[in-house]
């Protein structure tokens, strides 16, 4: 199987975890993307989506997905999305389509984080794909020099602004070996809206396309 038709696969197997559930949080990216082709099939019996991207936002409403604001909604039964590494221990990096922050926003209102991934994201240590930084454009430099006290080699991602209207500082060089105070180090930064290791609150269930099968973690 190619790595897409993976992702594909995985995509599928998650809609075994929205039997019943009426509005679903939607990440972004090529895997949910097929997730969200999957999920126009339930038009019509589900009320909607809250979703992650301005990205996610215009497919779902391409597909006939009504797109329902979180404050709104409340707590979410379950949110499904994709991410760029994930460790046995389900902790995550995201934000490399950059869309961290509503991701975090979402996973942080969902009762179940559904992450699905083909097998070239699973790693034992988180790292090695750049760690996304969005910030408050005004504090980019200052930003950087702090993730270089850290360890870090800040790029930014230049050309790119984020939904939120904020800058991208993808951090190269940094060996994640405890997720959960590094990413309240970064988030502690001022200047920075979201960090993108998902730990503190990291995904309950890893779906994983390898070979042609899927393995649930
Ligand atoms: O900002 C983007 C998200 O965090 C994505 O979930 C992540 O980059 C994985 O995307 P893909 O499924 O395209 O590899």
């Amino acid at each position: 199987m190619t790595q897409d038709e993976l992702k594909q696969k995985v995509a599928q197997a998650a809609l075994h975890y929205i039997k019943d559930v009426s509005i679903i949080g939607v990440g972004t990216g090529s895997t949910v993307k097929h997730f969200i082709d999957y999920l126009a099939d339930f038009k019509g019996q589900i009320e909607g989506a809250v979703s992650s991207s301005e990205m996610s936002t215009a497919h779902l409403k391409k597909v006939g997905i009504p797109v329902l604001d979180l404050n709104s909604v409340g707590t979410l039964d379950v949110y499904v999305d994709g991410a760029d590494e994930v460790t046995p221990h389900k902790h995550m990096i995201k934000g490399g389509g950059g869309a961290l922050t509503r991701e975090k926003i979402i996973g942080a209102a969902s009762k179940q984080f559904v992450c699905i991934v083909d097998e070239t994201k699973c790693v034992d240590v988180l790292g090695k794909f750049p760690l996304p930084v969005e910030v408050i454009p005004m504090a980019r430099s200052y930003v950087a020099r702090e993730l270089v006290k850290l360890g870090g080699q800040p790029v930014w991602r230049e050309n790119v602004i984020t939904d939120n209207h904020n800058v991208i500082l993808d951090v190269h060089n940094l060996d994640i070996i405890d997720p959960i105070k590094l990413e309240q180090i970064i988030n502690n930064i001022t200047g920075v809206v979201t960090v993108g290791i998902f730990a503190m609150r990291p995904a309950d269930v890893v779906l994983v396309g390898k070979g042609d099968e899927v393995i649930t973690r």
